[in-house]
């Protein structure tokens, strides 16, 4: 297929459906399942056998990812008996990428037979009873990048992706939100599992205290910079979605704190968590009906 599909923007479906399709000639794996790994949280792929492996320079169109924790590879396997494909590492806008491109993947995982989407992210707190290495099942969201106009869903519409108003009120499947928290419960996590609201603002700048202080005001739990993108396109787009954060680190919401957000620490949290993140998706992956 032409390179030219890289230097795009936008895709059509008839671009979404080249790509897919490539993809699907290059391996032999045919999942319902997909999970988006965050920062840091690439080690989910340890859980993957019979792997077949496509670094995202070799899909035509793909965003590669330019952030440290974010590999950059296509992983299809069986995980817990069930066939899977993993983006290990995700781009994000700040990267320069547009909204629709940072969400050609989840289309061209629609397309490749994808039912159910599963995204995660490493995240602040801003919840004041969260701690650090806590893990929040996403029950909502609040899109601040798309109070500012940063929206994938913005532009044409084509129908046969799915409609022009798409709901947004049931973007996290109660289901498997039910699930999981049944087996965080069964596995012992309860402790430090706990249900939330996730907002996006576009970074890459971590927030301001005053920002801190407001996403507190409208209902944040935890905050970062992706994942809503690729929820609204799933959503868009007919997909069953489930969503996690790794509280990576707490926000600074004091004034004159000495203390400051980093990334170093946010990969430092996804390495120490790993282990258990892991243990939680094999766990619900177990139980899935696909
Ligand atoms: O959302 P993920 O990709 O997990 O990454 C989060 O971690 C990075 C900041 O440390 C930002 O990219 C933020 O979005
Ligand atoms: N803010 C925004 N994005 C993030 C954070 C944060 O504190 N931690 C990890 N990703």
């Amino acid at each position: 297929m032409s390179r030219d599909m890289d230097s795009k923007n936008t895709f059509t479906y008839e671009d979404v459906e080249m790509i897919a399709n490539h993809i699907l000639e290059k391996v032999k794996c045919r999942p319902k399942l997909g999970i988006i790994c965050g920062s840091g949280l690439g080690k989910l792929v340890d859980l993957v056998e019979d792997k077949e492996v496509l670094p995202y320079q070799e899909i035509p169109g793909f965003p590669v990812s330019t952030v440290p924790g974010h590999e950059g590879k296509l992983v299809f396997g069986q995980l817990r008996g069930k066939s899977v494909v993993l983006m290990q590492g995700r781009a994000h806008c700040y990267e320069g990428y547009t909204p629709q491109k940072i969400t050609l993947p989840v289309r061209t995982m629609k397309m490749m037979g994808i039912t159910t989407l599963f995204v995660t992210n490493a995240a602040g707190g801003v919840n004041k009873k969260y701690n650090i290495g806590d893990i929040m099942i996403i029950k909502d969201h609040v899109n601040l990048a798309g109070f500012a106009g940063v929206n994938p869903l913005v532009g044409v519409n084509d129908e046969k992706f799915g409609p022009r108003f798409p709901a947004m009120s049931n973007a996290y499947d109660l289901g498997l939100r039910q699930l999981a928290l049944a087996k965080a419960k069964e596995i012992g996590f309860s402790d430090f599992v706990r249900e939330g609201v996730y907002s996006m603002m576009v970074g890459p700048n971590f927030e301001t205290v005053t920002e801190c202080k407001i996403l507190s005001l409208l209902l944040v739990d935890a905050t970062g910079m992706s994942t809503i993108p690729e929820v609204l396109v799933a959503k868009h787009c007919g997909m069953r979605v489930f969503g996690m954060s790794l509280i990576t680190n707490v926000v600074i919401s004091e004034y004159d704190s000495p203390a400051h957000a980093n990334h170093q620490e946010v990969l430092e949290t996804g390495e120490r968590r790993s282990k258990d993140l892991q243990q939680l998706v094999a766990a619900i992956v177990a139980d899935l009906d696909l």
